[in-house]
């Protein structure tokens, strides 16, 4: 049994990685990932220069769910991009994923064109979804400034890159995002980001739980899982096949695995079970993936990957 998969032609022994903005912002957290049993890793979501992001408390984890309200804390594009670089050095056969969110479409093109004239040759994740810096609406509900944006990014970005998109939550906006999307040379769409601007309440001390935005935040975990699996199918129903899928949203085990594929991803990220319990997550999920796919006779993903049935 393999879990390999293949993504802008580059093969991934593991088709399992952490979210971006989980246990990704310094080089003590990528060193841990390159050591772990991860197929790849992705780095917090970077911005021109470093940032501080939201005060804390900014992040609280319950039981099956995560809120948070970071606001892009990160150490700035040149730290990671020094970080890809130099693990591209070391590991030249490994692929791994550099994430960029500015909070212009300035600071994107010029982040974009940084690393164009640089030596990576990985994948770029531009972050689309980012639904918690205050004053700036998140460029995934604008559908416009969508097009606007990979409209300037392809003028000139050759390598391959894909986008971070946040939930939908009707029909037509799959319909709307998609017909944006397939009109661009992208390697891939990562969804879902975080479900945006939730709130949790303590009702014993009667007060929100996190600091930022009046406990506005986004929220991860299982809770999002059926979400989560909408946003990849019903991109998988409409995008261009040479446009693969990353599935990210609710995965705690195996089995979540197991249905995000079958809905049509073909890599997977793990964000708020992956910060609850670290790197060894990547091991329990593989041997938790493999019985499931020895049970039922599969001995690759692309045995099952998209093959999810209806009734009809
Ligand atoms: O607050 C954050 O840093 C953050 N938090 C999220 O849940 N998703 C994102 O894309 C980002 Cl950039």
């Amino acid at each position: 049994t393999t879990l390999a998969t293949t993504i802008g032609g580059k093969t991934f022994d593991n088709c399992m990685m952490n979210a971006a903005g989980v246990r990704c912002q310094n080089k003590k957290d990528l060193d841990a990932l390159v050591q772990s049993n991860a197929g790849a890793y992705v780095t917090k979501s970077a911005t021109p220069q470093e940032r501080a992001g939201n005060p804390s408390p900014r992040m609280h984890t319950l039981l099956k769910a995560s809120i948070n309200s970071m606001g892009l804390p990160n150490n700035g594009l040149d730290y990671y991009l020094d970080y890809v670089i130099r693990d591209q050095q070391k590991r030249p056969d490994s692929t791994n994923f550099l994430s960029v969110a500015g909070t212009s479409l300035e600071d994107n093109l010029a982040m974009l064109h940084q690393i164009q004239d640089s030596e990576y040759t990985g994948f770029v994740e531009l972050n689309l979804s980012c639904p918690n810096v205050p004053g700036k609406p998140q460029v995934g509900y604008d559908f416009d400034r969508v097009h606007a944006v990979l409209e300037h990014v392809f003028d000139f970005y050759t390598k391959p890159l894909g986008v971070k998109l946040p939930p939908y939550f009707d029909l037509v906006h799959f319909d709307q995002i998609a017909a944006i999307l397939n009109q661009y040379p992208l390697t891939f769409v990562n969804s879902i980001n975080s479900i945006g601007n939730a709130l949790v309440v303590d009702p014993r001390s009667e007060q929100v739980v996190i600091r930022p935005k009046g406990g506005f935040g986004g929220i991860g975990g299982a809770i999002v899982k059926p979400t989560a699996l909408a946003n990849v199918r019903g991109l998988a129903l409409r995008l261009k096949p040479e446009i693969k899928i990353i599935g990210t949203g609710g995965i705690i085990n195996g089995v979540d695995v197991f249905e995000h594929i079958l809905c049509g991803a073909s890599m997977v990220q793990i964000g708020t079970q992956f910060g609850y319990e670290g790197p060894a997550l990547f091991d329990r999920l593989a041997k938790e993936l493999t019985e499931i796919m020895a049970e039922k006779g599969y001995s690759s993903i692309e045995d099952f990957r998209g093959k999810l049935k209806t009734f009809d």
